[in-house]
């Protein structure tokens, strides 16, 4: 009997004949090589060759200015070191961009009131790394350890977990601003989606589950125009690839907390400010550049529109990320496994008092006794939004969370940091 190829089981066409099926299959899997080709040609040629690929870097990680490395009996004595519990009843927490703004702040706090803390960041030159390495410092002398490498990075991250069963995880490592998004979006998806995968995946087959508190942001509530902003408010429509990837976020953590039983707590900040900023936020390079007698670009909406953003101060939003941590549900699961429903949950953490972007520049002007160079443009449509409200009634109920920081009594405090740490660095160039 004739062996019948494998070719003879393709479905043949009805009222075709065998043969001739197959000829075509054969033509089709010609044209189908052919433009598979080209189609690779184009995109290799779109993405190695075009004026703006230096701009879309795939692994932003190569920032970080040293190399990684990690392990060994000393290494791992650090962390766990860092990651003692020293309170009853305390969490072991790993803190993700602990070397960041709010990183840096929380990982202070939680050591302060006696919880372990093992900080993990990249490093990355997004801003000045040499800020980033003065929190670090600031951090050592506090006893927290900060593990130098990249949440994408899933051999770390197990190697932490096998060293330290911690209890909570803190998530702050993220590539942030609103603008930049325009200029890297690779670095977003990198970060914001790739690392928040990288990490839950880590998370989810850990024994135990830690729960899992993460940072994602006003900037979520996008092109809605319903003031203030409600977590119940729909928040599909992200005004810059920023706001979509911590949108993203938030569906991510659904999944994860589904299928794995991840206790998951996403929180919204509105726009953070305060001593030991970022440099790439407008209060900060508005001080520096009002200093410096530099012009500084103020944003209005059409038909001279106030701009206005719901700026919180930095200490409450500690309060608010330690009011997560405390009232977060243990993760149902382990080894990978669900084994019951598990908490999902997100806040607004705002001031619930929006400020006109104008008022924050004379505050500022008052503050450093030096008048501005005002340079009223039209807000770019690069992602900004133009005003931005929280309503904070659930993070009051559910954390406890009530801020007490005023704009003017928070950008004092900014403002006597920033000339404390530039005029010491100062000092500390001049030296050299
Ligand atoms: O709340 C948030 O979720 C976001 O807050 C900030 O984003 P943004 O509010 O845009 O903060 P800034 O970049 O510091 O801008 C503050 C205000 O100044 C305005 N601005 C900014 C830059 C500039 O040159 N001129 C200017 O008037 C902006 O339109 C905005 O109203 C952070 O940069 C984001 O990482 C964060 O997620």
């Amino acid at each position: 009997m004739k062996q019948m190829s494998h070719l003879d089981h393709t479905p043949s066409t009805p009222g075709k004949f065998k043969m001739d099926n197959r000829l075509r299959w054969h033509s089709s899997l010609a044209k189908l090589t052919f433009w598979s080709f080209v189609f690779i040609g184009v995109i290799f040629i779109f993405f190695y060759r075009s004026p703006s690929s230096s701009r879309f870097h795939s692994d932003p990680s190569r920032r970080s200015l040293r190399t990684s490395s990690w392990g060994g009996p000393a290494w791992e004595k650090k962390v766990r070191t860092s990651a003692r519990i020293r309170s009853r009843n305390g969490f072991s927490v790993l803190v993700t961009g602990a070397a960041g703004f709010v990183g840096t702040h929380v990982s202070s706090a939680l050591k302060r009131r006696g919880d372990g803390v093992l900080g993990l960041d990249n490093f990355n030159d997004y801003y000045d790394p040499t800020l980033k390495r003065a929190r670090q410092a600031l951090l050592e002398r506090a006893g927290v350890f900060i593990v130098e490498g990249d949440i994408n990075d899933a051999a770390l991250l197990k190697k932490l977990f096998e060293v330290v069963p911690f209890t909570h995880v803190m998530h702050l490592a993220a590539q942030a601003g609103v603008r930049y998004a325009m200029q890297n979006p690779g670095s977003y998806v990198h970060s914001n989606i790739a690392g928040f995968v990288s990490l839950l995946e880590v998370c989810k087959e850990a024994t135990p589950q830690p729960a899992i508190v993460w940072a994602s942001s006003s900037s979520v509530y996008g092109l809605n125009t319903k003031v203030p902003f409600s977590e119940k408010d729909r928040t599909d429509q992200p005004a810059s690839l920023y706001a979509a990837t911590k949108k993203a976020g938030e569906e991510i953590a659904h999944t994860y907390n589904h299928i794995y039983g991840l206790s998951l707590t996403g929180l919204r900040f509105f726009t953070v400010y305060g001593p030991w900023g970022r440099p790439d936020m407008a209060y900060f390079f508005f001080t520096k550049d009002i200093l410096n007698g530099k012009s500084i670009p103020i944003f209005e909406g059409e038909n001279h529109g106030t701009v206005a953003r719901d700026f919180t101060y930095i200490d409450d939003i500690v309060k608010g990320c330690l009011g997560a941590l405390d009232t977060a549900q243990k993760s149902t699961g382990s080894g990978g496994k669900k084994k019951g429903p598990a908490q999902l949950r997100v806040f607004n953490l705002g001031n619930t008092s929006p400020i006109p972007v104008t008022n924050l520049v004379t505050i500022l002007e008052r503050l450093l006794k030096v008048k501005a160079k005002r340079n009223v443009m039209k807000l770019p449509r690069n992602g900004d939004v133009q005003f931005t409200h929280a309503n904070i009634s659930l993070a009051h109920r559910e954390l406890g969370y009530k801020p007490t920081t005023n704009l003017q009594t928070g950008l004092k405090k900014f403002v006597r940091w920033y000339l404390n740490y530039y005029s010491a660095a100062g000092k500390k160039a001049d030296a050299r």
